[in-house]
């Protein structure tokens, strides 16, 4: 029988305080797709949309870089916004507690959105939904960096069988909200692609991996 599937809320609530170790060392590459993702932001950023901030680990390298970026960051867990608001409290960071799905996010417009280990949860009929709000929210020439669990060597019978155990384990249990829970469904790099342009992105190169860590970045 598959396991019941833990709400995404209650699962990262409950391992916020060894979320950092842990993820170090789980994420394909570690530090390193933290470290280089602040790469790809331009030195004249005023301000960063940050896709499920979690703990803020991608905001260490982007503070040490932007000491005075101004940074709105979208999390769910509550504990792990806590453990953002510990780490950063001497930085210009504004929090919003919510789904990003349907949360505002609010009236202005980013120079660069950044999403990391977040978007392996969705469909690519959601994803193609976000994809849209963030090219929105972008000024022409604006950035959206997006480092995620994908299917690196683009292996679509891979991201089929994920699709499918989400499938039976929401059937299993009922459930009906897939996001909520948590749940692997990671596409291929080529169909993250595909979806940025078909979004409007002009521009979508990969420029960082390490098997499936993979971080693309989108120009508008
Ligand atoms: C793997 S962590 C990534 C956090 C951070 N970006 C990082 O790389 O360390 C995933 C985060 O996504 C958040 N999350 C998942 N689904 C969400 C949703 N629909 N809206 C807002 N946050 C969500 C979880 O609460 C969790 O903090």
């Amino acid at each position: 029988m598959t396991k019941r599937p833990e709400a995404m809320a209650a699962f990262f609530n409950d391992r916020a305080t060894i979320y950092d170790q842990q993820q170090l060392i789980n994420a394909d590459g570690g530090i390193e797709g933290y470290q280089r993702l602040a790469d790809f932001i331009p030195t004249a950023t005023n301000q960063i949309l940050d896709l499920v901030c979690g703990t803020g680990l991608e905001l260490a390298a982007i503070f040490a870089k932007l000491p005075t970026v101004k940074v709105t960051g979208i999390d769910l867990a509550t504990n792990m916004l806590a453990q953002l608001r510990k780490k950063y409290a001497d930085r210009n960071i504004q929090l919003i507690n919510a789904d990003y799905l349907q949360a505002d996010w609010g009236p202005t417009n980013f120079d660069v959105v950044i999403t990391v280990m977040s978007l392996h949860h969705f469909t690519t009929t959601e994803k193609l939904t976000i994809y849209e709000r963030v090219f929105q929210k972008l000024p022409v020439g604006g950035r959206f960096i997006n480092c995620d669990y994908m299917i690196g060597n683009n292996d679509q019978t891979q991201a089929d069988s994920f699709a499918k155990a989400q499938q039976q384990a929401l059937t299993a249990y009922h459930l009906d909200d897939q996001h909520r829970y948590h749940l692997d469904t990671p596409l291929t790099v080529k169909t993250e692609q595909h979806l940025l342009r078909q979004a409007g992105f002009a521009a979508v190169q990969q420029v960082w991996s390490n098997h499936n860590n993979v971080m693309l970045l989108a120009e508008k």
